[in-house]
């Protein structure tokens, strides 16, 4: 069984962080590998939209919370860390992240998401950048993952409550059970230009885990065990 630190010991990060690039305002893209990673460590992501903290902020408790030597897999906090700053979805040039990746499918023009979850549709308007890969922190991104070869992904966002993984693996189920979200293999909608499309371009397995609306105070209750059994998940076990 793995422990937990005693609370009053996890306000602060364990050593380690390493950066991997800059955003568009030039803060650091940070990385926190993981101490204790083989050739199955997998890399699991949030903040790529800036407004959506609750993952960020549950997946940083996590780092917190458990031992460092028990962490087997990468993680990236927060991918758009000046969207994060801001408080936006995009970053600092008005690109929506997950749209900008240098996929087969990226499409040029503009995107929409909705405003917020009481929003019926899709009518705010973002950038999906002037070229694929336009911006810096999707190309980092892309530099870190192929330094680094993850086994899978799993990227966090909110607030569609489901764990979408296209491709049906044992990970994708764990997910779906130990955060009690429904499993389904998309999320829906098209997105060219996204993460996902991105990895399966590279026959890199990706799981997009979306919470559900939840304040980042609820999260980091409802969802610390998962997250800090995520950081060390093994198949078959
Ligand atoms: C409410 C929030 N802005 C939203 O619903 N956005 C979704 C996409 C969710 C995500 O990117 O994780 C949307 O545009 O439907
Ligand atoms: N709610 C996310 C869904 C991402 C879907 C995932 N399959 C990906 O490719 O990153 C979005 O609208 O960006
Ligand atoms: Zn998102």
């Amino acid at each position: 069984m793995t422990t937990l630190r005693p609370r009053s010991q996890r306000g602060h990060f364990p050593p380690g962080a390493e950066r991997y690039g800059k955003s568009v305002l030039g803060a650091p893209l940070l990385w926190f590998p993981a101490p204790e990673a083989s050739e199955n460590a997998g890399l699991i992501l949030a903040g790529t939209h800036g407004d959506e903290n609750a993952a960020m902020v549950t997946l940083s408790c996590a780092l917190r919370a458990l031992e460092p030597k028990h962490r087997q897999h990468h993680v990236v906090l927060a991918v758009n860390p000046d969207g994060c700053q801001l408080g936006l979805r995009a970053n600092a040039h008005g690109v929506d992240l997950n749209r900008n990746f240098p996929a087969a499918n990226w499409k040029a023009g503009d995107t929409v998401y909705r405003w917020n979850s009481a929003a019926d549709k899709r009518d705010v308007v973002l950038s999906t950048g002037d070229k694929p890969g336009s911006e810096p922190e999707t190309v980092a991104l892309c530099q870190l993952i192929h330094q680094i070869a993850p086994r899978w992904v799993v990227s966090f966002h909110d607030p569609l409550a489901c764990i979408e993984d296209p491709g049906s693996s044992a990970l994708g189920q764990w997910l779906a059970q130990a955060f009690d979200l429904p499993l389904v293999t998309s999320v829906g909608y098209a997105t060219p230009g996204s993460f996902g499309s991105w990895c399966a371009d590279i026959n890199l397995p990706c799981i997009t885990a979306e919470f559900p609306p939840i304040s980042a105070d609820e999260a980091s209750e409802r969802y610390l065990d998962a997250m800090t059994a995520l950081l060390h998940w093994q198949p078959y076990r």
